[in-house]
């Protein structure tokens, strides 16, 4: 799927003395899930709405499949959206919302059937929208932008509102739509939703882009090369590894070793024949890896973490 990317470059935007964008610049590649994520007013809704052609931006460019937006003449059948799961015509059943949808787009009623196949909602299908809990409303949303089969996919918090079986459901799904070769841009503030299901991630804050980078490689910088040692032999175990080039620090009931990896420290504990019941290299969480990428964007940290609150 050649169509299948976004690219943003350079995007500006005010809105009045806030700087919402700030030269923000991406790509999105199709087969995997990118993660767009950074804390509360960096400018992820706004840089999606700019690529949908909602907002215009002071500057820069946002192409879908090499286009922009507007010029898209049926834009259902190259990017799909879900943006906002609470507009919709509460009167519509959710069948009667995608045959509207659809028929304003020359779609088929059997495209219709299709997405409320796959998004799980046939049997609640003939039901009006208005009564629909948020989750069921982001299926709904969904379904809407599957109609098209488009190339390129962007949701923007899907997984709100989901209870924990819609998040394992929304996962699979947003991987099976990546494996079909789609390029997916999907933005949360729950790492755990994107752990295991994003392959990419796009980082922002303050309107820019902090890190992008595949997600593997985000977790092995954020994991350092720590390495966690059980041993009822601790003095001799500090001994051992510290000669060896170690820094050892004592923890609770555990030793902290950096600087050589878990298989020389299983090695060298080996060959002084000092006892351990574990040895484990340190895997950091994608929480874990945000967390310390985001720290100096967060808009407002807790009181009592930045020592304010005297
Ligand atoms: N219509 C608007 N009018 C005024 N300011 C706006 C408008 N839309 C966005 N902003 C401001 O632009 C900045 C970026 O907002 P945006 O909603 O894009 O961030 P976000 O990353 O999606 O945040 P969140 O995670 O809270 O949804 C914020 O400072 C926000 O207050």
């Amino acid at each position: 799927m050649s169509d299948a990317t976004i690219v943003v470059n350079g995007l500006r935007k005010r809105f009045g003395p806030a700087v919402a964008l700030d030269g923000m610049s991406f790509t999105v590649r199709p087969g995997q899930v990118t993660g767009f994520v950074g804390p509360n007013g960096a400018g992820k809704s706004t840089t999606m709405r700019v690529i949908l052609g909602l907002d215009a931006a002071d500057a820069g460019s946002a192409l879908v499949g090499g286009r922009p937006y507007r010029s898209l003449r049926r834009p259902l059948g190259h990017v799909g959206s879900l943006l906002d799961a609470g507009a919709l015509q509460p009167s519509r059943t959710a069948r009667n919302h995608l045959l509207w949808l659809a028929h304003s787009q020359g779609l088929t009623d059997r495209r219709v059937d299709a997405v409320i196949e796959r998004t799980g909602l046939r049997t609640v299908a003939r039901r009006r929208a208005g009564g629909f809990s948020l989750g069921m409303r982001q299926r709904l949303g969904i379904a809407a932008a599957l109609l098209g089969d488009p190339p390129v996919l962007m949701m923007d918090e899907p997984f709100n509102g989901m209870d924990p079986e819609g998040i394992v459901w929304m996962r699979g799904l947003l991987r099976s739509l990546a494996a079909e070769g789609r390029a997916v841009l999907v933005s949360s503030h729950l790492m755990g939703e994107l752990q295991d299901t994003a392959g990419h991630l796009v980082v922002v804050g303050r309107g820019k882009v902090i890190a992008d980078a595949g997600v593997a490689e985000l977790l092995a910088a954020a994991s350092g090369d720590r390495v966690t040692l059980r041993t009822t032999a601790s003095p001799e175990a500090a001994t051992v590894l510290t000669r060896a080039g170690a820094t050892v620090a004592a923890g609770p009931g555990t030793l902290t070793i950096t600087g050589l990896t878990a298989e020389r420290v299983v090695a060298l504990l080996g060959e002084s024949r000092i006892p351990f019941s574990e040895v484990s290299a340190h895997q950091a969480t994608l929480e874990e890896a945000y967390l310390e990428l985001t720290r100096d964007s967060v808009e407002f940290h807790s009181i009592a973490g930045t020592g304010a609150a005297r």
